[in-house]
């Protein structure tokens, strides 16, 4: 096993299951179309107590899905390792942050639209954390257990996209599904 050569109690570790070819992230990058000024909004104002906080691991595991009924048959999706109480951030949608149109991106989340109409998205096909695996849960359960929430971090000011426990909690072990939106699946279909 790799040592924690961090500060905090953050592994070093990229988790089980991360595919190689991924840029496994711990804090977004912001990408080159981002202007300036929409930056400095998007992280917020510097916070000094935030340098050092121990963010520890999210109770979460990417697990291949193995079930030939599981319409994401073949590819990954992301399950809670304990019981997640409701109402709780369970983990950030971290990714990359742009002002680009990408339709081709399965994995990218709209975050804000500026008053003059720029939208800010986290792409989360090239680089990402775990969040990128979670599925959505059409064809799987009746309802999602969990939501995608933008809000301002309390610590680091960040402007990001939380994910949510639903009202119901999750159970450990089981999936973390969100509602991509019938948008979503229009663009698709
Ligand atoms: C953000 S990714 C989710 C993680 C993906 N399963 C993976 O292994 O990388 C979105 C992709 O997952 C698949 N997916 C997610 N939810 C699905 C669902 N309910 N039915 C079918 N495919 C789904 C689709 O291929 C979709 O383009």
């Amino acid at each position: 096993m790799t040592p924690n050569t961090n500060n905090n109690n953050v592994s070093s570790q990229v988790p089980s299951h991360w595919p190689r070819h991924i840029h496994y992230l711990r804090e977004p990058v912001y990408h080159s179309s981002v202007p300036e000024a929409l930056r400095v909004f998007l992280l917020g104002p510097p916070n000094p107590k935030s340098a050092g906080l121990s963010t520890s691991r999210p109770p979460v595991a990417i697990r291949s899905i193995s079930d030939t009924s599981h319409p994401a048959h073949g590819q990954y999706g992301l399950f809670a390792t304990r019981k997640i109480p409701p109402h709780t951030r369970v983990i950030v949608y971290i990714g990359e942050i742009h002002c680009e149109d990408r339709p081709e991106s399965d994995y990218d989340l709209s975050l804000y639209r500026s008053q003059d109409g720029v939208n800010v998205g986290v792409d989360a096909s090239k680089m990402g954390n775990e969040a990128r695996f979670i599925n959505d849960y059409r064809g799987i359960c009746a309802h999602p257990n969990a939501k995608f929430v933008d809000e301002r971090n309390g610590e680091t000011g960040r402007l990001e996209m939380g994910v949510w426990s639903g009202h119901q909690g999750i159970k450990k072990g089981e999936e973390i599904l969100v509602s991509y939106g019938k948008g979503w699946w229009n663009a698709r279909t």
